[in-house]
């Protein structure tokens, strides 16, 4: 058996023991995959610079942030429909971020009920995603029900007005509804373990919108919005305010790209930030997302927590986003393939080696604690350093020279 040593290794054991159909849903982006390529091209193409001779013995990965401390500066994206990969998903997910001590974002699209969630993992720091679909009522009662067990923060999703155009999903007849092709039927039965397990589970609902004790049942019209991630188009950034009445806990706002769209954010009184493309999923034309956060972090100045997430598959990538002005990151798909190769178990080792990896690359730059890193650690082409190198802005130096930057230049301070 071969050995799982990075993300990439999980990725690949996915593949194998997941239907395509499944893979496919969780792996790919929306359209022609360039943004979904361009997260990874773009922090693959940024070199890190190391401080040598510098005491890092007391070496501290953790952050803390709204008052709870983290072991590692990352925290688990929310990942709607993960009960395709394995029944109980976002409960075994949750329960694994609970043994990394990170927090566990849950997707209003979970298959797993937000109360069944927190029992799966007590003294987990959970968040809550929102999405607001249908009525608002529906979104108040997740709210409510997200208050009531515990959970830290809200984080509402903004980059999802209508669902991305996701062809690989449509290539295997994954849509609403959902049509069943000769091809689908034969990639399921030839992973009898999955569907082992997925006819133990049963189909995979959207727990969060079943009929739960004192509510009325949510109607089949939503379960299809939410399906077909049909969203409420009049939400707008003054609907924040109407959150704000829901919840008095840290409220996030995830999926901007856009420095405006921040101090908008700001403005409108949100907590924090997630900088974000969606995993590539939505907006195909949209940047990479470490692309876009030194003007968000520049824009935002501190005011808030600036977090991000897309593309982070290496310990170096995170700290790469940490050396450009996030907080902390959100993985999304590492986890799901280490859950697709061993469950909780997998889920957890991902988890560990990306702590293993941001703890090795911080040693390796001569950095013992988030705080310390800054954008000094990365060779990132600035106006100034062009004008220093080459005598002019509009020549590239040396070692990016016959190559396009795709570094939109830092605003001079
Ligand atoms: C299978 C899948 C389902 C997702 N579902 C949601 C969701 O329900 N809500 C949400 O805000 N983001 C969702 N996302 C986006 C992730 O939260 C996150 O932004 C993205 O996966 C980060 O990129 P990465 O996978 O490269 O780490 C989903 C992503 C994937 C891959
Ligand atoms: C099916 C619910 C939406 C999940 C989602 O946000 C995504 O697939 O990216």
């Amino acid at each position: 058996m071969t050995q799982l040593l990075n993300v990439e290794d999980y990725r690949r054991r996915a593949r194998r023991v997941l239907p395509r159909l499944v893979f496919d849903y969780v792996d790919g982006g929306a359209e022609d995959e360039r943004c979904l390529r361009r997260n990874r091209d773009a922090l693959e193409a940024l070199p890190l610079i190391p401080e040598c001779l510098r005491d890092t013995h007391a070496m501290d990965i953790g952050i803390e942030l709204f008052d709870r401390r983290w072991r590692a500066p990352f925290a688990v994206a929310p990942i709607g429909l993960a009960g395709l990969v394995r029944p109980r998903a976002d409960a075994l997910l949750a329960s694994a971020a609970q043994a990394a001590r990170v927090p566990f974002i849950l997707s209003t699209a979970s298959n797993t009920r937000i109360e069944d969630v927190r029992t799966a993992a007590p003294d987990a720091t959970l968040w809550m995603q929102l999405y607001v679909m249908g009525e608002r009522a529906i979104a108040e009662r997740i709210v409510r029900r997200a208050r009531a067990a515990n959970f830290e923060a809200l984080v509402l999703t903004v980059d999802v007005p209508v669902g991305g155009l996701r062809e690989r999903d449509l290539r295997h007849g994954f849509r609403v509804p959902m049509r069943l092709t000769p091809g689908t039927v034969f990639d399921m039965a030839r992973h009898p373990a999955w569907l082992l397990r997925l006819a133990r589970g049963g189909m995979p609902q959207f727990a969060n919108l079943l009929p739960d004790d004192d509510d009325a049942p949510v109607s089949a019209q939503t379960q299809a919005a939410l399906l077909s991630r049909t969203m409420d188009r009049t939400l707008t950034w003054e609907s924040l305010a109407w959150l704000r009445k829901l919840w008095d806990g840290p409220l996030l706002v995830k999926g901007l790209l856009g420095a405006e769209d921040a101090r908008r954010a700001v403005r409108h009184g949100a907590d924090g930030i997630v900088v974000s493309n969606h995993g590539g999923r939505q907006l195909d034309a949209a940047p990479a997302s470490i692309a876009a956060l030194p003007a968000i972090a520049d824009a935002v100045g501190g005011r808030i927590p600036v977090l991000m997430d897309g593309g982070i598959r290496r310990g170096s990538d995170v700290v790469k986003a940490l050396a450009l002005g996030a907080r902390a990151v959100l993985v999304g798909r590492p986890p799901v393939y280490g859950l697709a190769c061993d469950g909780e178990r997998g889920a957890l080792s991902v988890l560990q080696l990306l702590a293993q990896e941001t703890e090795r690359t911080m040693t390796l730059l001569g950095a013992a604690h988030a705080r310390e890193l800054g954008p000094r650690h990365v060779d990132r082409p600035t106006p100034r350093s062009l004008d220093e190198q080459n005598g002019s802005a509009q020549r590239p130096p040396e070692s990016t020279r016959g190559k396009p930057s795709i570094y939109p230049a830092r605003a001079p301070a």
